[in-house]
């Protein structure tokens, strides 16, 4: 079917095609003889690997999905790993970065703050109103590690749709991109002319609350089954509208409780391997972290949990957990500590990593963060004369390359003339900053800086390298391994609200769902490869830990069994 939509932006009618159809049978002699469904999908991948450039073959791939949707995720799924790069980070980064200048088509629902007041009408437009399940909405305030790119946004909200229907077998037609536009407070995009979005700054916070009460409003009455997954709104939103809305609507935050568990998640597989080495029990973990932002506050959050749950007192997994941003160590009386951390919104985005600290490391952060003018890189220091030059150009190395340069200077410094120390036999490094480009350390210098020793997941891929004789493989800690799975439990159970329980249960899931040959080969998260089956098998766990916490809706599946409840979750997942 394809529908008429007036998208605000565009002074012509565009249409959006709703994707998949069922292949309309063309007429003979419109297609040529020997159109061969195998051929064709061998066709499709020489195509694919004739582009050079990542960017090319995301184009390519959206092009694919749009006129040959089986087609696209046929070969998604049969190609995993080398598909995830391109529809995912780290090219979805660069298709942000230049969706205004490579826009061709509607893809989604664009929903300014010029529609306060009809937003009612906006959504209605969307031509498949009954069968929408799940959206991913982001206001494209902090795209991946990439900052403010406005309307430009929309290509992440795509990719992790791509994401939800090829990994957890979502129908096509059930997703919903959303892309709000609220301004954009990059001067690159107002000044550009072929911006798409508005040209006008970020509208004040009171403002945005406003447009986002109606709109979670008028989305639950226009979607009454769906599912919303905010997605990359920048720090101070991201947590104020998760606590608004959560107990009111079913819906989540990837950034804060997706990362979050998909850390809990590697961080277990993690810990077990290094007590296993060392002899120490996981409570024994020390646990930092670079950056204290959506992601790193929410898997501190997650971490806290998981700790608590497991024994411990808050105090004492409290004390486990050290959060480090960018004007030092965060802690109680430090002053204009802003609410998600007690605390402020951390200039320098994103956590970095996650182990059991070094000696020297640690006295080298606490001497960073506690005389933050003697020992922190220029880079790092907050400004003090506000207004300056100096000012500007020091807030670029802040958003540029500050942390990544700390954080290589610590590596550094701690492979300098030394062992890694034997206490700590398998020290655990996450580097979660997304796309490739803004990871804070590559693998090779992790494994390098640690003599190969290193337990390491990444927000996006890396490859596997050989070091001193042994293949190495490095883990890739990114929400994908979480969402699909978490979105569909929540679907199937028809939650109304999603519990820290269920997201806690995606977490366990997945750290559970190694085989053998991938505990053999240490690896902290299973082959990409088995996506679906991680999908089914973490979206049962949900399911369970929803009606455990009396979320859920759908009360035939209470009196499934597990292995009934798994077989239910399979059936209802699409196959292209
Ligand atoms: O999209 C990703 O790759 C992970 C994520 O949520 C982010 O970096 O914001
Ligand atoms: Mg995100």
């Amino acid at each position: 079917m394809t529908i008429v939509l007036t998208p605000y932006w565009s002074n012509g009618v565009q249409k959006l095609k709703m994707a998949p159809q069922p292949p309309p049978k063309p007429a003979h002699g419109l297609t040529p003889p020997m159109l061969d469904d195998e051929i064709h999908a061998q066709r499709c991948m020489a195509q694919l690997r004739s582009k050079d450039k990542d960017i090319e073959k995301y184009i390519y791939l959206s092009g694919l999905k749009e006129h040959d949707p089986h087609m696209f995720y046929r070969l998604c799924l049969a190609h995993m790993p080398e598909f995830t790069p391109i529809i995912y980070t780290p090219t979805v980064g660069q298709a942000c970065q230049e969706y205004s200048k490579n826009y061709r088509r509607p893809e989604g629902l664009f929903v300014s703050i010029k529609d306060k007041g009809k937003i009612r009408s906006v959504l209605r437009a969307w031509p498949k109103l009954d069968d929408a399940r799940i959206s991913v909405v982001t206001d494209g305030s902090r795209i991946l590690g990439l900052g403010d790119l406005g309307i430009n946004g929309m290509p992440i909200s795509i990719g992790k749709l791509s994401l939800y229907i090829a990994g957890a077998g979502i129908r096509p037609h059930s997703t919903i991109p959303i892309c709000l536009d609220l301004g954009t407070n990059t001067q690159k995009y107002l000044d550009d002319p072929l911006y798409l979005g508005l040209r006008k700054k970020r509208v004040p916070t009171a403002e945005m609350t406003e447009f986002m009460d109606e709109f979670m409003y008028e989305m639950s009455q226009a979607f009454p089954k769906l599912l919303i997954q905010f997605e990359d709104f920048s720090t101070d939103h991201a947590f104020l509208y998760l606590e608004r809305y959560r107990n009111q609507y079913p819906l989540f935050n990837d950034d804060i409780q997706g990362t979050g568990a998909v850390v809990l998640s590697g961080f277990i597989n993690a810990a077990r391997l290094s007590s296993a080495a060392s002899g120490r029990p996981l409570s024994s973990h020390r646990i930092l972290f670079f950056g204290a932002g959506s992601a790193g506050v929410g898997v501190a959050m997650q971490l806290m949990s998981f700790f608590t749950l497991n024994g411990m007192s808050e105090q004492e997994a409290r004390e486990r957990i050290w959060l480090v941003d960018s004007q030092g160590l965060v802690y109680a009386g430090r002053g204009e500590l802003a609410e998600h951390k007690e605390s402020n919104v951390s200039l320098v985005r994103r956590v970095v990593f996650v182990f059991p600290i070094y000696p020297l490391l640690a006295r080298f952060f606490l001497s960073l963060t506690l005389a933050p003018h003697r020992l922190c890189p220029p880079g790092l220091r907050r400004p003090s004369d506000p207004g300056s030059a100096r000012r500007a150009r020091v807030r670029q190395t802040h958003r540029a390359d500050g942390p990544v340069d700390v954080f290589r200077r610590v590596l550094a410094r701690c492979n300098r003339g030394a062992q890694w120390p034997p206490s700590i036999p398998l020290p655990i490094i996450f580097p979660l900053s997304n796309p490739v480009k803004l990871s804070e350390c590559t693998f090779e210098e992790a494994v390098k800086y640690t003599d190969g020793k290193v337990l390491f997941a990444s927000g996006s891929p890396f490859h596997e390298m050989e070091w001193k004789g042994k293949m190495l493989y490095p883990g890739q800690g990114n929400n994908m391994y979480i969402f699909p799975g978490l979105g569909l439990g929540a679907i199937l159970a028809r939650c109304s609200s999603v519990t820290d329980s269920m997201v806690e249960a995606s977490s366990l899931g997945l750290a559970n769902s190694l085989t053998p040959q991938e505990e053999a080969m240490g690896l902290l998260y299973p082959a990409i490869d088995r996506i679906r089956e991680i999908s089914a098998g973490i979206a049962m766990q949900v399911i369970r830990s929803a009606q455990d916490a009396g979320v859920d809706r759908h009360p035939e599946l209470r009196a499934m069994s597990d292995s009934e409840l798994l077989a239910f979750v399979n059936s209802k997942m699409w196959n292209p």
